[in-house]
């Protein structure tokens, strides 16, 4: 096995392990319905609904994936409850289908914008990210302009020494685009193939997070207008329909490429995931299961799923 595929594996098995919670929310319950109607009836679909939203799917992910298999049982002619089961799971694949999710930005010379609130893991993935990229053999700038909180610029540099990557910037109270505007000096000095930049994300000023945004993209524009941008959004897995709310908030202010979903190990509210691109439209990009630097990675929906109807059981018969 190639040490990719191995990478791959390992963390497969951490996700169906950190989803456990999530799939004792969901899975648990949906198969005591399987199991426990002997006809399907408006009640069966109302308790698989029920469980749905419980397991924070979102009210318009679970009445589409409803929907779906209603119309899936009728032209499959399915009668027995048992039989919804490989139905509901394609019906949720379907749901996560944003189109082929691109990670166009690790292939060019780019500029990555990561947003979020405090405490969501931004730092943390970035210092992630980073470390993959140069693993990869990329060239790694890291800009600290998220220059709010004290010691942020002090755990990203603690990240950047271990990924083995420059960063600039990292004064408490320095003016973000100034940040931005030397990292790309430093960029191109480098021939850095990524940009990554560690950026503001408080919500409670939406107008000032815009002015902000909005600055750095002039910047880019100005100084480094070759580079191809990509925004991604930090989201706390744990915090279920609040990390809904943020994105959607995020989304009003700034064009969004992607989510980071992270925190994903050990919350009972992994269907977040589903809602969040089935309601937004926005691909996660990447999932988070941990805090070291092999727990991120990109987040493949197939996968997602099949982890979250798998046990620990199975993972570990098929070693
Ligand atoms: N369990 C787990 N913890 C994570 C994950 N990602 C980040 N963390 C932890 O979450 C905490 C907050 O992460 P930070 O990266 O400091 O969060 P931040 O969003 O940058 O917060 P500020 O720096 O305050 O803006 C840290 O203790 C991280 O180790 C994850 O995927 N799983």
């Amino acid at each position: 096995m190639g040490s990719e595929e191995k990478e791959k594996k390992g963390f497969f098995k951490r996700l169906v392990q950190g989803l456990t919670k999530t799939r004792d929310n969901i899975v648990s319950g949906i198969d005591s319905i399987f199991s426990g109607f002997s006809s399907i009836d408006d009640e069966f679909y109302e308790e698989i609904e029920e469980i749905l939203i419980m397991g924070d799917l979102g009210v318009h992910a679970t009445t589409e994936i409803i929907e779906n298999l209603k119309v899936k049982v009728k032209e499959q002619h399915i009668k027995e409850p048992a039989q919804c089961k490989e139905l509901l799971i394609s019906s949720i694949k379907e749901q996560m289908d944003v189109g082929e999710t691109a990670y166009q930005f690790e292939n060019e010379k780019s500029v990555v914008l990561v947003i979020g609130v405090n405490g969501v893991g931004k730092t943390t993935s970035v210092g992630k990210l980073a470390g993959k990229l140069k693993a990869q053999g990329k060239r790694v700038v890291l800009a600290a302009a998220d220059t709010f909180r004290a010691a942020a610029g002090e755990q990203l540099g603690e990240w950047a020494s271990r990924a083995g990557v420059e960063m600039i910037g990292g004064q408490e109270g320095a003016d973000p685009g100034a940040v931005v505007y030397d990292a790309v000096a430093a960029a191109r000095a480098r021939n850095a193939d990524v940009l990554l930049c560690d950026t503001a994300g408080r919500l409670h000023n939406k107008k000032n997070l815009m002015e902000e945004l909005k600055k750095i993209h002039r910047i880019l524009e100005k100084e480094y207008p070759e580079a191809f941008r990509e925004t991604l959004v930090v989201l706390d897995g744990t915090t279920g329909q609040n990390a809904l709310s943020q994105a959607r908030q995020f989304s009003e202010v700034a064009e969004i490429s992607g989510i980071i979903l992270t925190k994903m190990d050990g919350t009972a509210r992994g269907g977040i995931a589903v809602a969040i691109q089935s309601e937004l439209g926005i691909p996660v990009k990447y999932i988070g299961v941990g805090e070291t630097i092999d727990d991120l990675q990109k987040f493949d929906s197939e996968q997602f799923v099949k982890a979250l109807f798998e046990t620990d059981e199975k993972t570990e018969e098929e070693e």
